[in-house]
């Protein structure tokens, strides 16, 4: 008898993940060759860490680890992050390395983290996180981490980008490969939470359930427990993977709206470098924001302080001229049009 149908989907979800790992790795040979003692032919194997909240998903990602990468000479082992934002939250750390250790990974680690208070409570806890995600990567040698996120939380993230009334590119939410050298992987994007559940249950895993998951106080929170199974009695049952496929056609369509973006910036500056309006004012709005952005970002603003109210008010200097002073934007930087170019820079 074959595994139970939920556990067959999460071990193929992270099978294909690790063969787009191992196709990514350089050539056996360039291996060799920074690591002088090994010859062509024995290349040291990958090692694949998955971060582990010791949560539904993310143990179901780590059975599903544990099986798949011996079978494909692939290294194995898991990190948990403690935020130590709830008494006892190293004991259960503690007990998160020790089931991952029960599933053969190795090596296993906990990694205490003090979460700061910028930009609120959860995106500090994940600043933190992955942060220590990237120094345990480093320490380690490892190629990748695998992190638990399902369609579901794909979903999320949509809704999220849709209520800010942000760009497209907000609204592609997480990207299945990212990070510094495409290091995080995400296995599971195309997975459905109840299947990562019901995997964890017919391998008898236990699961802790992150209290924090379903604390009104949390917008996702919010969003998870009332804002989508709202939606899905509004619009059927289709409506998460309807939104991850958003999720998809928007990352494609923002990509190739930022290389029109790249190849249209050289064409719209003149000799000494400064934009030039009448340039600006013939491309797509879409192409123009992004080149008035980008330009911002790089005169010195901080790309998580720069809304979309910033640029659209930097853009009327293009399309609503009628004698504006200079705008004010985030990291001091200054926006203004001097006969008929576009000068940002830091004042
Ligand atoms: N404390 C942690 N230590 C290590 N990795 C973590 C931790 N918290 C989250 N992660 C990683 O980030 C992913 C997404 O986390 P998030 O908290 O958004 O989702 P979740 O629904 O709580 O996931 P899970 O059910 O796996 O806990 C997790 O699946 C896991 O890979």
């Amino acid at each position: 008898m074959g595994p139970h149908p939920a556990v067959a989907a999460i071990r193929l979800a992270v099978r294909r993940v690790l063969h787009d790992i191992l196709n990514d790795q350089p050539a056996s040979r360039a291996l060799a060759g920074r690591h002088p003692g090994l010859t062509a032919e024995r290349p040291p194997s990958p090692l694949v860490l998955v971060a582990c909240s010791g949560g539904a998903d993310s143990m179901a990602l780590a059975s599903a680890l544990a099986f798949e990468a011996p079978k494909l000479g692939i290294r194995a082992g898991g990190i948990t992050v403690d935020h130590g934002l709830q008494a006892g939250s190293d004991l259960r750390a503690d007990e998160v390395v020790l089931r991952l250790c029960e599933l053969g990974l190795a090596p296993v680690e906990s990694v205490a983290v003090t979460v700061g208070r910028e930009g609120g409570p959860e995106a500090a806890a994940r600043d933190a996180r992955y942060a220590a995600l990237d120094a345990a990567a480093e320490r380690h040698g490892a190629t990748a981490v695998l992190l638990g996120h399902t369609r579901d939380d794909q979903a999320e993230t949509v809704l999220l980008g849709l209520a800010r009334g942000s760009g497209i590119r907000s609204l592609s939410g997480m990207a299945a490969v990212s990070g510094a050298a495409g290091r995080y992987r995400r296995p599971f994007l195309q997975l459905d939470r109840q299947t990562a559940r019901k995997a964890c249950m017919a391998q008898s895993l236990p699961v802790w359930d992150d209290p924090h998951n379903a604390d009104p106080a949390y917008t996702r929170s919010r969003l998870r427990h009332e804002g989508l199974p709202a939606l899905e009695k509004a619009l059927g049952k289709g409506v998460v993977e309807a939104l991850a496929r958003t999720a998809q056609l928007s990352r494609d369509d923002a990509d190739a709206l930022d290389s029109w973006a790249s190849q249209a910036e050289a064409s719209v500056r003149d000799a000494t470098g400064l934009l030039e309006c009448a340039k600006l004012y013939a491309l797509p709005p879409a192409v123009r924001r992004r080149i008035l952005r980008r330009a911002a970002i790089e005169a010195g603003a901080p790309a998580g302080a720069l809304f979309a109210r910033h640029i659209e008010e930097v853009d009327r200097l293009i399309t609503g001229w009628r004698g504006q002073g200079a705008i004010n934007l985030p990291g001091k930087v200054v926006a203004q049009r001097q006969g008929g170019r576009l000068v940002i820079r830091q004042g």
